[in-house]
């Protein structure tokens, strides 16, 4: 009987076609941006763990920062504290960020952490306490009140944003091999704990850490126009617009802003990307038009 080769051929020749980009990348910091909505899938999740784990033994250095954001919400249902969420970030009380620690520090990290070194990678999960990686500061937020137009802030608890990045722990344990899993909980300048967004700390360690590449997956394909087409290449003026006209909104407002902010510090490729698809990270690096969208300063 003759044999198939058609399936090899294809895998040789993605082989073939991956190659400049490993030459190109060697050395070089990936931050990974893992969302809550990405890792529903425990399937995925292993892949998602195998491919990382492949990006390190090809002499990428991968730093992940992952989300959680339904899977708290999940637990906050389960003890009947209620959640909202405005511009795509928690109201946190005091109990909301000790349910955001546990969920995040805890169980989220560790499956992660668990996940990789089952698929033959070293990883150490670390939040931004550890070490003193990463210390917030309380988010403000202002909006006009539409019969005076009086600008009134919005009191949205304990949600930080990184104040100061401290990258030594995360040197370290890249020049050890391991892969750094990062949750994004914070102390505050004030000593209480914070609940950082993780796009916005992920693109705040992208850019302190001057990542090569800063890909943030999620569940979409990257950021769409109103008739949901994919937005291939975003700038800041495009963003602008598509955030007034109100076709950014929720959870994609962080996203974008994040990824400016870090390809405004020098993070040479921010991408929006979608997490469901089998092997998102290694199409989007390994070939020549990638996938998602790719915001420019
Ligand atoms: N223009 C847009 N294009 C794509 N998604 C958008 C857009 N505006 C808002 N979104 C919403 O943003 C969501 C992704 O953000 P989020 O739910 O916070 O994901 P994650 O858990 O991956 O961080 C999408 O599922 C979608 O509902
Ligand atoms: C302040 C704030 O909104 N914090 C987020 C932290 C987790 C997160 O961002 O998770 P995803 O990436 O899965 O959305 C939250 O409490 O949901």
């Amino acid at each position: 009987m003759e044999q198939d080769h058609s399936v090899l051929q294809r895998k040789a020749s993605t082989l073939v076609e991956a190659l400049p980009y490993l030459k190109k990348y060697a050395g070089e910091i990936f931050v990974v941006k893992y969302g809550g909505h990405a890792m529903g899938d425990e399937a995925l999740a292993h892949q998602f763990a195998e491919d990382i784990t492949l990006l390190q033994q090809v002499g990428i250095n991968p730093v992940i920062v992952h989300g959680g954001g339904p899977q708290i919400g999940a637990m906050l249902k389960r003890l009947n504290i209620d959640s909202e969420f405005i511009d795509g970030l928690r109201v946190t009380s005091k109990a909301t960020v000790e349910v955001a620690e546990m969920v995040l520090c805890g169980s989220i990290n560790k499956s992660i952490v668990a996940d990789i070194q089952a698929a033959g990678g070293r990883a150490i999960g670390l939040s931004g306490k550890d070490s003193g990686m990463v210390s917030a500061r309380k988010v403000e937020r202002t909006k006009a009140d539409p019969d005076s137009n009086i600008e009134q802030v919005i009191d949205l608890g304990f949600v930080g944003e990184p104040a100061t990045i401290d990258i030594k722990i995360i040197q370290q344990c890249i020049k050890s091999g391991v892969i750094p899993v990062i949750a994004p909980i914070a102390p505050g300048i004030d000593g209480g704990t914070y609940n950082i967004n993780a796009d916005t700390m992920a693109g705040a360690i992208a850019g302190a850490l001057q990542a090569r590449r800063f890909f943030l997956l999620t569940d979409v394909p990257g950021v769409m126009n109103k008739d949901k087409d994919l937005l291939t290449e975003l700038d800041a003026n495009e963003i602008a617009a598509l955030k007034a006209d109100g076709t950014i909104s929720g959870g994609m407002i962080p996203k974008v802003d994040t990824c400016l902010m870090a390809a405004e510090e020098g993070v040479k490729g921010a991408v929006i990307l979608d997490g469901r698809v089998t092997h998102a990270i290694l199409l989007e690096i390994f070939t020549e038009r990638g996938v998602g969208t790719l915001i420019r300063a």
